[in-house]
């Protein structure tokens, strides 16, 4: 009965209303425990703008949290802060982080199960000290894992797909790309994949990086030059790998059926056809770390944060995902 950590995000966001959405649905969503690592007053502001009845108690360790779990939402509370939905400020990012690092450091100690993020502004958290390019970084850091051997993958009911280089500006990908980068990747999601996910002989999609993956060299070099000799290596080390193939057609449904996961060259190459597909369930997973951590596929949706519009389908999934994988590895 180890809790899941979930952390509140940046509260001007719709973190700290879809924690409460999660706890009002927990039941008939079949949950596992979780506690918010955030602020009692700012859940229950967030929750009463919402209209939801959520009961919140403060907890002062996370063994706590499964005795209050049915009857109230339970909280690792950092203190009150000024907030208004929409605006976030510097001191909205501050608790962010700070509730970041304190239930990464609980995952690490055992003491909560898995590590689920509310969304937070990498912009906004920049402001106050934080210096990775997020929260996947962040948590590698903090695990002492490499940044290249901690893989972003995002996965729903339709699609599961890694993008090899993040976040980075488009016109540095090429230059960051090479058959090692690729390979360790994609190794380390085929581990992931038979560990966390049950899956025993992944099937890897390998794309390309240019329109018709460079068209034997008449659309760029990188696909022959780095992608097909990591391909020939995944292959080499008996991983069911295949590529490289062209990104505009590996995602209709029936592609979609020959592959567990698309090992894609860059952010946009990966996320667009999952949140075009999946949006509302759609988790970011990070593989490769001795921690459990997941998170919903979006982001802090200022825009709509406070107005009762945000859908809580992948803040669920991700508490889902996380209890699933922190079980596989319990047994293992
Ligand atoms: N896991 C995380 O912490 C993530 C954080 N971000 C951060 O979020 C900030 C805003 O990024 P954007 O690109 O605008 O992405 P976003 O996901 O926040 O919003 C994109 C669009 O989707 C809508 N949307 C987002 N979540 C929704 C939900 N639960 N229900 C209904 N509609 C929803 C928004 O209203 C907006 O129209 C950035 O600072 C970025 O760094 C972005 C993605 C993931
Ligand atoms: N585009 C995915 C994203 O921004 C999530 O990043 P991270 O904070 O989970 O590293």
């Amino acid at each position: 009965m180890t809790p899941l950590a979930l952390t509140i995000g940046d509260p001007a966001g719709v973190g700290p209303e879809l924690a409460c959405a999660a706890w009002a649905l927990s039941g008939t969503a079949n949950l596992p425990h979780f506690f918010v690592m955030g602020s009692k007053r700012v859940l229950e502001k967030a929750a009463r703008r919402r209209g939801l009845h959520v009961k919140v108690r403060a907890i002062t360790d996370p063994g706590q949290a499964a005795a209050v779990f049915d009857t109230a939402l339970p909280v690792l509370d950092l203190g009150d802060i000024e907030y208004t939905p929409g605006q976030p400020t510097d001191e909205g990012a501050a608790l962010a982080l700070k509730a970041l690092e304190t239930a990464t450091a609980l995952v690490r100690e055992g003491r909560a199960a898995a590590l689920v993020t509310g969304p937070v502004a990498k912009s906004r958290l920049a402001r106050v000290g934080f210096t990775q390019p997020g929260q996947t970084e962040f948590v590698a850091d903090a695990c002492g894992v490499p940044h290249d051997r901690a893989v972003m993958m995002l996965a729903g009911p339709s699609l599961r797909v890694v993008p090899v280089t993040v976040h980075v500006a488009l016109h540095a990908v090429p230059g960051l790309l090479t058959a090692d980068l690729i390979e360790t990747r994609s190794r380390i999601a085929a581990a992931a994949l038979v560990c966390d996910y049950g899956i025993a002989a992944p099937r890897l999609a390998v794309a390309g990086l240019n329109p018709h993956a460079g068209e034997d060299g008449r659309m760029g070099h990188e696909d022959g030059a780095v992608v097909a000799p990591a391909v020939a290596a995944l292959q080499a080390a008996g991983i069911d790998a295949r590529g490289p193939l062209p990104a505009d057609t590996m995602f209709h449904a029936a592609a979609r059926e020959t592959y567990d996961v698309a090992i894609c060259m860059y952010h946009d190459q990966a996320l667009i056809p999952i949140k075009a597909l999946d949006f509302d369930e759609g988790v970011n997973v990070t593989l490769g770390l001795p921690i459990v951590r997941t998170s919903p596929d979006h982001g802090t949706a200022f825009a709509i944060a406070g107005t009762g519009q945000a859908r809580p389908g992948a803040t669920l999934a991700a508490l889902r995902m996380a209890g699933e994988c922190a079980a596989r590895r319990a047994l293992a």
